[in-house]
């Protein structure tokens, strides 16, 4: 994050200093912005910026406990600057969060500046290869350059100017790495998926009949209905990214262009994607853990770090259920657009059905069920929009009402998100197939239709709410769901093949590509430390004399 800031958020005079020598790696960076009192509410960081005019310096100051920076990677021991994000105080004036290049280790012998607090926030859940630190200044100066003043700058006399036209430029590193993330979610449930589904080939357990041979758990419809989901999801994922990227550079070009009309709806595709996306992830590699059994739980399995890794991206660049409601104040504004009358942005043009008062007639096929989850999104929108409007009504204010009614605001979000996916994820698979082999198209159309019933049929309660479909329909579509699992079946060994995932980015026993789950368990086994030797000396320091009571 140090770099693509130090892109975003400097003039190219300051960008000509710093980023060759960041991409030299003659300084390592992070991007130190979250605090320990502070993480989603940037407007509410206490880490200080004040400006003093007679030395042309900001003086950095952590006024309290609970705004020491705290998280940053790599802040505890490895690097040597920081970007900063602090209040800006000049004149006596605050101007709110800006971000500033704080060099906080001399480059020589590495010490902390006179000044500069910081260490190590200790063990995590995961991402213990990182180095996450905390920072807190006590007075201490940086020159007025170091303010990074592409969208803001500060005088020499302390005069401050606004640069950037939309108010949240300084926010643009932040969209980007969310864009980045539902790469990486797609990218670690490939490699779950591929873990899960080769060890369940390999894995026999149990026989239906006494006489028969145990089957391959792969056999069995609840492991298909664990993995295969995944499987889909991962190119959901995948291609719904390419899809996000496409339209973050091309919202960049025209930024650069001086149009932002285009960032709102960025923002929001963003979030929301970023939310589901790691969110699914998570969850999905801890049902791929959860479909391996005991040997699942096996850190050589890769799957307990994969699941510790993923699980951490639901929380940081922007927390799911905050990344929702950022989506939900775009879509409020998007309903009120369709009530006025005005043209709606593309991934929110079906909201006008939310107008027409009537069910949308069920159609199974895949384009019915994409309609179903538009219809969907606009239903479970426009009742959290009747919500809404009911508490102003009763005289509460706007944010009490919207905070009231974010339950609803946050699954309107989340079925837009979906409807977004869903669509992406089939017309990009139209689009990529046009010229593949029948066969190819025939595995992919199928593993889209997965995705499709398995949401429609986690979603039947909504689906009846908004759409005709009836008892029957549903009772008729976990069937063809079910049957599509067994059409699946053949091909899924070679469908995670496909992800083409080498051994030592797997990093799993399970999940090799030669199959010797077993040989690899008690390889990976014997590298325990306590298999150094037969007997333990804790046998003689405790187990003994606890065994002739003398513990
Ligand atoms: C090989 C590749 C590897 C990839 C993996 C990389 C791994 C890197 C490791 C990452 C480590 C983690 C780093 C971090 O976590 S950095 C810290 C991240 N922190 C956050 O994300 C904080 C989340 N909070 C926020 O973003 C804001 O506080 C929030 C948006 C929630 C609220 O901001 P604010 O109160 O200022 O704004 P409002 O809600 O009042 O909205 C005001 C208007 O601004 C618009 N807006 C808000 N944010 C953005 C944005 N980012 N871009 C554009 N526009 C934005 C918002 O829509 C409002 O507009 P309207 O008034 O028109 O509605
Ligand atoms: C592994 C990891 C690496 C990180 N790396 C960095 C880094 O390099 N740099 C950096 O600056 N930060 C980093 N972070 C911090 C990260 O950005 C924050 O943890 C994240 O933004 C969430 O903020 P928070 O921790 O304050 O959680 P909080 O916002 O306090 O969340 C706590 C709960 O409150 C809820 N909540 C909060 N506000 C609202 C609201 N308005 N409405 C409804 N519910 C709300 C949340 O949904 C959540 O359930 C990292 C975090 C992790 C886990």
């Amino acid at each position: 994050m140090f770099v693509p800031t130090l892109m975003g958020q400097c003039t190219p005079e300051q960008q000509a200093y710093w980023l060759p020598r960041a991409l030299d790696m003659q300084i390592i960076g992070t991007y130190a912005q979250t605090e320990l009192g502070h993480g989603t509410f940037i407007r509410g960081l206490e880490t200080t910026a004040t400006y003093d005019p007679e030395t042309e310096t900001f003086v950095m100051n952590s006024p309290t406990l609970t705004s020491y920076k705290w998280w940053a990677g790599g802040l505890a021991k490895t690097v040597n600057y920081c970007i900063v994000v602090a209040q800006l105080y000049t004149k006596g004036v605050c101007h709110g969060t800006h971000p500033f290049i704080v060099q906080i280790r001399d480059e020589e012998t590495h010490m902390p500046r006179p000044g500069v607090k910081v260490g190590d926030i200790g063990p995590k859940l995961g991402f213990n290869t990182a180095d996450n630190g905390y920072l807190g200044f006590d007075n201490y100066r940086i020159p007025r350059d170091n303010m990074m003043m592409k969208n803001a700058q500060v005088l020499k006399d302390g005069t401050y100017v606004k640069v950037a036209r939309h108010g949240k430029a300084t926010y643009g590193t932040m969209v980007f790495v969310r864009v980045l993330l539902v790469n990486e979610a797609a990218f670690n449930l490939a490699k779950a998926c591929t873990i899960a589904v080769r060890y369940s080939a390999i894995r026999r357990q149990c026989s239906p009949d006494s006489e028969g041979s145990e089957l391959q758990v792969l056999d069995y419809s609840t492991q298909q209905h664990k993995l295969f989901i995944c499987i889909a999801t991962a190119h959901a994922l995948q291609l719904n990214s390419t899809w996000l990227w496409k339209t973050f550079s091309d919202t960049l070009a025209a930024i650069k262009q001086g149009n932002v009309d285009t960032l709102p709806e960025l923002h929001a595709l963003s979030s929301c994607l970023k939310a589901l996306s790691t969110a699914d992830a998570a969850s999905l590699i801890e049902q791929c853990r959860h479909a391996c059994g005991g040997h699942g739980y096996m850190m050589s399995s890769g799957l307990p770090y994969l699941y510790a890794f993923v699980t951490a991206t639901r929380t940081y660049e922007g927390d799911y259920t905050i990344l929702l409601l950022q989506t939900a104040r775009f879509l409020v504004k998007a309903y009120e657009q369709v009530e006025a009358g005005k043209p709606l942005t593309p991934t929110v043009s079906y909201l006008s059905q939310a107008f027409t008062g009537k069910k949308l007639p069920w159609d199974s096929s895949p384009d019915g069920i994409i309609r179903a989850f538009q219809a969907l999104a606009a239903g479970k929108l426009s009742s959290t929009v009747k919500s809404l409007r009911k508490r102003l009504e009763s005289g509460l204010s706007y944010e009490q009402a919207w905070e009231l009614s974010t339950i609803q605001l946050n699954g309107a979000a989340e079925a837009h998100c979906r409807a977004v996916m869903s669509q992406n994820y089939k017309s990009e698979i139209e689009r990529l197939t046009v010229n593949s082999s029948p066969n190819v198209k025939l595995v992919l159309q199928q593993l889209y239709k997965v995705y499709l019933y398995y949401w429609a049929l986690e979603r039947t309660g909504d689906l009846l709410l908004y759409t005709s479909i009836s008892e029957s329909d549903i009772f008729e579509l976990q069937l063809r769901y079910e049957g599509l699992l067994k059409e699946i079946r053949p091909n899924a060994v070679g469908i995670v093949d496909a992800f083409d995932l080498r051994d030592e980015v797997l990093h799993s026993a399970l999940g090799s590509y030669d199959g010797n789950v077993y040989e690899r368990l008690m390889a990976e086994a014997q590298k325990s430390p306590l298999n150094a030797e037969p007997v333990n000396q804790t046998f003689h320091t405790y187990l003994k004399p606890m065994m002739k009571g003398k513990l």
